[in-house]
């Protein structure tokens, strides 16, 4: 990850750059705000782009009083997140304090999603948490008995009815929004707009402007966006959709355990230093599978991710 380290460049005179945050993109066309909360159209100097949602940046006006602005220099960022299709993995999103990872308890989720995305944001370095959404329909215990390997591996399952008890939902996830720059991911119908707009409002109107400013047309879905709750408090919920392509080909297939917790607590007894914890004897991560310390499902996602990390040509 070279481009993480890129340092600013002084390319112009250090007094005609300005600081600004990138709260949009699409392509080569990013909307950038500055400090005094003033939003702009800006491009990156040179033929790469890459900048993503989240990351800090020096910009410029193009020319006096035109209001869009060329994108000098991208600061050194905290953490990156990556998505892949079956082509390529592209970063989408960083400078993250957590990952809200929503499920619901319908429709019902793909746990293989949700180890993915946890995966994916130990390998980062940010905090997850699950939220639990739609605990008014039946569908609830069953979602809680699907996360029970999770709260005991250590993540922190939290619960809301945002629609049917919306005030509760407000008052409890608030505070664990304050002050923080949260992702927040989740299957299509899980509630990830009833979630944005109760704490952010206008933000519809938001991604409107946002779409039309950077010429992406009807396809605001698609865009990984930032929203502040609280500007001034630095409260921001970050909407990313495309849940089911979250990028782990940057793994290490040896490094996979250690991102899964529950996996992890166990590695040390394997007969082997080296063992995948697939075929080997005296593998200590099967035996607990055998026990029940390791759930079922979690054991067959990591067989899965394993290959699929394997395959990769890398
Ligand atoms: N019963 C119930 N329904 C809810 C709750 N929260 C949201 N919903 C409903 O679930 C549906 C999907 O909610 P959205 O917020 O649009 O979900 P989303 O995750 O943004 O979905 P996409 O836009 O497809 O990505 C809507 O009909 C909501 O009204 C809840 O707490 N309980
Ligand atoms: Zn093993």
């Amino acid at each position: 990850m070279k481009r993480d380290r890129r340092a600013v460049t002084e390319a112009a005179p250090a007094a005609a750059l300005s600081p600004g945050l990138v709260v949009a993109s699409h392509g080569r066309h990013y909307r950038v705000e500055a400090d005094d909360g003033s939003r702009r159209n800006c491009h990156p100097r040179g033929k790469k782009s890459d900048c993503v949602v989240g990351d800090r940046v020096r910009w410029r006006h193009t020319t006096e009083g035109d209001d869009e602005g060329v994108i000098e220099a991208v600061e050194a960022r905290r953490n990156l997140l990556f998505r892949q299709d079956e082509w390529r993995t592209k970063a989408f999103a960083a400078n993250l304090d957590q990952i809200v990872v929503m499920v619901a308890s319908e429709p019902v989720f793909s746990e293989s999603q949700l180890a993915r995305a946890l995966v994916a944001a130990q390998s980062a370095g940010i905090e997850a948490w699950v939220l639990l959404n739609k605990t008014d329909l039946p569908g609830a215990d069953e979602a809680r008995r699907r996360l029970a390997p999770y709260r005991a591996m250590g993540t922190a399952v939290r619960e809301a009815a945002l629609k049917a008890a919306p005030e509760a939902a407000q008052a409890a996830l608030l505070p664990l929004f304050a002050g923080r720059a949260s992702l927040v991911l989740g299957p299509s119908g899980t509630g990830k707009s009833t979630l944005i707009n109760r704490f952010v409002p206008g933000a519809a109107a938001a991604v409107g402007e946002i779409s039309q400013a950077l010429n992406s047309g009807r396809h605001t879905t698609t865009h990984t966006q930032w929203h502040w709750i609280d500007r001034a408090a630095g409260s921001a919920l970050i909407d990313s959709p495309g849940f089911q392509e979250f990028g782990l080909r940057q793994v290490e297939p040896a490094a996979l355990p250690a991102l899964m917790p529950d996996l992890a607590a166990h590695v040390g007894a394997c007969r082997f230093y080296n063992c995948t914890h697939r075929q080997e004897p005296g593998c200590g991560v099967r035996a607990a599978v055998e026990r029940g310390e390791i759930s079922e499902s979690r054991y067959r996602i990591y067989g899965e991710i394993l290959e699929e990390l394997g395959r990769t040509a890398w």
